[in-house]
C-alpha cells in the first residue's frame, strides 16, 4: 500500500481549485487515494454523502478539508452541529447559518426546506418562458437556468447527526420527526435545487430510530473511518459497496484518516487526507468571508464571528522614557 501520510498538498494543488462556477465548480480534492491519485469530492456527481467513523478516527480532518475547499467557491455553507458548535464553530465566518442545538437545527431546515420549495417554483417558472433561442433546453434544475437568475448552490454540513435524533421527551419526539423527515426531503429533493448534504456520524443505522434508514439510502456518497464493529462499517457500505466492509474493519487505530471511499456503483477505494491544521483551515475560512452569499432566508442563523487570534497580546502599559 502506497503510504499516503508521506504524499501532501503538492499532489491535491494540481487538481483545479475553482473559485466561482467553472469546470472545477462543487468539487473539492479533499483526499488521496492508494494509488497517488486524488479523491475529489464531487457535489454534483454525488450530491449527498454520508461519512462514519469511530471517535478519533479522523471525521473532523476529512469535513475540514471539505470545508477548506468549498470556502474559496461561490457556495453557501450552513451548519448543523449539536455539540455546541465545538467542530464547526471555528469556520463561523465563512457559515451562512450554523445551529448548535436540536431547537436551533429545527428552526433551519424547515427554511432550507423553504429555500428548496422556492427554487422549485423559480425553474416552475422558467419552464413555462418560451426560450429565447432555438437551442435552449428546458430545464428540471437549477444548472439549467440562466446564470443571472441561478441561485447559489448550498451545502448543508451535519455533524454528529445521531444528537438529532436523540429524544427524552414527546416534545423532542415530534421535533425529532419533523427534523428526519425534513432532511429526508432535502436528500430526496435537493439536488435539483443545488441544496446538498453533507452528514458524518459515528453509527447511522436502524437504532436511530424512524426514518434513519430511509435517510441513510439517500447520502449515496459513503466514507468509512475507522470503525468499533463491523456493524458499523455495514451501515456505512454493507449497502451500496459489501466487499468494501471488510477494508473499512481492517483500519487500525494508528491510522487516523485512513477511510474507505464508495459509491453506489459499487466501488470503492482507501483515502486518506493529508493533514490540515484547524487554525489553518478556519483562517480561509476568515479569508474568504467575503465570499458568503446574500441569503435573506438565513440572516437570522448566521453564527457570531469569532475574535480573530492576536500573535502577541499588546501591552496597554506605556513604558516611562528612561531618565539618566
Ligand atoms: N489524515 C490524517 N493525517 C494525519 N493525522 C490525522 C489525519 N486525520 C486525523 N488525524 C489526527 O487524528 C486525530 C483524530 O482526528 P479527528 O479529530 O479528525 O477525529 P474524529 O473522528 O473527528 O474524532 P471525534 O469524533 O472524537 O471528534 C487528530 O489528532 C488528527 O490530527
Amino acid at each position: 500500500m502506497v503510504e499516503l501520510r508521506l504524499i501532501g498538498f503538492d499532489v491535491l494543488r494540481k487538481v483545479r481549485m475553482p473559485r466561482k462556477t467553472g469546470g472545477g465548480f462543487l468539487k473539492v480534492p479533499v483526499a488521496l487515494r492508494e494509488d497517488a491519485t486524488p479523491f475529489v469530492r464531487d457535489y454534483r456527481a454525488i450530491p449527498h454523502q454520508l461519512t462514519l467513523g469511530a471517535t478519533l478516527s479522523g471525521k473532523s480532518m476529512f469535513l475540514r478539508h471539505l470545508i477548506a475547499g468549498l470556502a474559496r467557491q461561490r457556495v453557501a455553507l450552513v451548519g448543523i452541529d449539536c455539540k455546541r458548535g465545538v467542530e464547526l464553530a471555528p469556520f463561523a465566518p465563512r457559515l451562512s447559518a450554523l445551529a448548535t442545538d436540536p431547537v436551533q437545527a429545527a428552526e433551519l431546515l424547515p427554511v432550507l426546506v423553504g429555500l428548496m420549495e422556492d427554487r422549485y417554483d423559480l425553474i416552475k417558472t422558467r419552464q413555462g418562458i418560451a426560450p429565447s433561442t432555438p437551442d435552449e433546453e428546458i430545464t428540471s434544475d437549477i444548472w439549467g437556468l440562466p446564470e443571472d437568475e441561478r441561485p447559489v448552490p448550498v451545502v448543508l454540513l451535519v455533524d454528529e447527526v445521531a444528537e438529532l435524533f436523540l429524544v427524552a421527551t414527546r416534545k423532542d419526539e415530534e421535533r425529532r420527526d419533523e427534523m428526519v423527515t425534513q432532511l429526508i426531503r432535502l436528500a430526496q429533493l435537493g439536488r435539483a435545487a443545488g441544496i446538498y448534504l453533507e452528514v458524518c456520524g459515528q453509527r447511522f443505522g436502524a437504532e436511530l430510530g424512524k426514518g434513519a434508514t430511509m435517510l441513510r439510502a439517500q447520502l449515496t456518497g459513503r466514507v468509512c473511518h475507522r470503525v468499533n464493529d463491523e456493524a458499523s462499517a455495514k451501515m456505512a457500505l454493507g449497502d451500496i459497496a459489501p466487499e468494501a466492509v471488510g477494508a473499512a474493519c481492517a483500519i487500525a487505530p494508528e491510522r487516523p484518516g485512513l477511510a474507505v471511499a464508495g459509491d453506489t456503483s459499487g466501488g470503492w477505494s482507501r483515502i486518506r487526507p493529508p493533514h490540515l491544521s484547524l487554525a489553518d483551515a478556519a483562517a480561509i475560512c476568515r479569508d474568504h468571508a467575503h465570499l458568503v452569499p446574500d441569503l435573506p432566508a438565513l440572516k437570522p442563523f448566521r453564527p457570531d464571528m469569532p475574535a480573530v487570534p492576536v500573535s502577541a497580546p499588546t501591552s496597554l502599559l506605556k513604558p516611562l522614557p528612561a531618565v539618566e
